[in-house]
Parts: structure tokens; C-alpha cells; sequence
């Protein structure tokens, strides 16, 4: 299984991002500690999807990135990606352990300590937990959980815990003094005047 990043970037496709040009700015700074995960709209055709998950293979793949793709674990498999995520209304996980098979990446979604567990009992190899804070990158989701909550999750699991939802640099020290492992993002990176800059400011957070 390849190794995991503690920097998740996660592809923003919505109108006026280019998460390819965020991507690129990312890989040089962030190495191998990065991992991209490809998201994208609901109405995005699998097509697209794929198209889009082969161009970020390409970006990755000098520098050894490991790419991961949400939801659409057939993308992931026709791509070549290194693996998938899913959450609860994604395929279940021990299903999603099936289809991708023993050596992949598989991220699973924990708000809680229980369902937590059962996921890595499920076969998941690493779970995405929160929302830490408030975020205004994705609509229905419950109210955030803090780091606190975040904690919660890690005190009940092995498995590396990644912290996501309205996460920036700044937040990085006290989710690691909370045992993450590392963070996901989408608007901290996509949403920069410079990522390159962003990217470095995660990647200095996280060495500590
Ligand atoms: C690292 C990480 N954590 C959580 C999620 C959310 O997944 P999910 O709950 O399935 O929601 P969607 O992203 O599919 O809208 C994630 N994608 N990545
Ligand atoms: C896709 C996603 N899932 C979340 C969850 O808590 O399950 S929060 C989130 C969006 C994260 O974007 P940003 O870094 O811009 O807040
Ligand atoms: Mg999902």
C-alpha cells in the first residue's frame, strides 16, 4: 500500500477554480507528503471524471503523489489511481474494500468514535474526520466538531486520522497536539492568491 500524505488536497471543480493549476503549484512544494484526492460535482459526468483523474495521474505521478478518488471507486479502478474515499452515502466500506482490492488506499468518513471503528474494522486505511469548523465549500453537513470531536475520533482508532472541513495552516499545531495525522482541504489551497505559498505554510505547520 502506498504511503499516506498528511497533506490532502482535494480537487475544487466548481466554476472559476482550476484545480489542475492549484495541483501543479501544490506537488513541487509538498512532495510525497501530498495526496490528491479527485472530487468532484455531482453532475460531473464519469467521463469527466476520469478524464480529469488521468490528467491528475499525470501531474502526480514524477513525484510519486499518491492520488485518490471520492466516491466513484469505477473511476479510481479505470484511471489507475492509487485508491478511493467514501462516506456514508458512498458504497459501504467493507464493499469498497472489495472492489478496490487489499492494496489500495481506502479513506472513509468518521464523525464519531463508533461508527469510526466500525469502519476500520470495515477495511478502511485511514479515516477523513469532521467537520472541524464551519466550512462554506460543501452544503448539509452537520455542525462542525471541533477539534475536540476530532480527538474523540483518534482516541478510538489505529489508523491515521485526517482532519478536514474549513481546516488552514493555522489550525495544523493543535489538530497534531490532537493526534491527526494530517489535514484535507479544498478551500485553504484552491482558494489562495498564492498556493504555492499555502501549500508551504501547510507543509512547515505539519512538520512540527
Ligand atoms: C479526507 C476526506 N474526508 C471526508 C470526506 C467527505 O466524504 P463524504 O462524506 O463521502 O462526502 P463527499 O466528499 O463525497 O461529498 C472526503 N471527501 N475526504
Ligand atoms: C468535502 C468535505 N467533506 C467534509 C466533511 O466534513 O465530511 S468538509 C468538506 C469540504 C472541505 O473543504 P474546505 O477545506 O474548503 O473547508
Ligand atoms: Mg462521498
Amino acid at each position: 500500500m502506498p504511503s499516506l500524505g498528511r497533506l490532502h488536497l482535494i480537487t475544487d471543480t466548481r466554476p472559476g477554480r482550476d484545480a489542475l493549476a492549484v495541483l501543479a503549484a501544490a506537488l513541487p512544494v509538498a512532495h510525497t507528503e501530498l495526496v490528491v484526492q479527485v472530487r468532484v460535482e455531482d453532475t460531473t459526468t464519469d467521463r469527466e471524471a476520469y478524464e480529469l483523474t488521468r490528467q491528475v495521474l499525470v501531474l502526480c505521478r514524477p513525484y510519486g503523489v499518491t492520488c485518490l478518488v471520492n466516491d466513484r471507486l469505477h473511476v479510481a479502478l479505470a484511471a489507475g489511481a492509487s485508491g478511493g474515499h467514501v462516506g456514508a452515502d458512498d458504497l459501504p466500506v467493507a464493499t469498497a474494500r472489495r472492489v478496490l482490492g487489499s492494496d489500495a488506499v481506502l479513506g472513509a468518513t468518521a464523525r464519531e468514535p463508533v461508527s469510526a471503528a466500525e469502519a476500520v474494522a470495515a477495511g478502511a486505511s485511514y479515516l477523513g474526520v469532521g467537520p472541524c469548523h464551519a466550512t462554506t465549500t460543501k452544503d448539509g453537513l452537520p455542525p462542525a466538531i471541533g477539534v475536540a470531536g476530532v480527538r474523540a475520533v483518534v482516541e478510538a482508532v489505529t489508523v491515521p486520522v485526517i482532519a478536514i472541513g474549513g481546516v488552514t495552516a493555522e489550525d495544523v499545531p493543535v489538530l497534531r497536539s490532537a493526534g491527526v495525522y494530517g489535514v484535507a482541504v479544498v478551500g485553504a489551497l484552491s482558494g489562495a492568491a498564492d498556493p504555492a505559498h499555502a501549500a508551504a505554510e501547510f507543509m512547515d505547520a505539519l512538520a512540527c
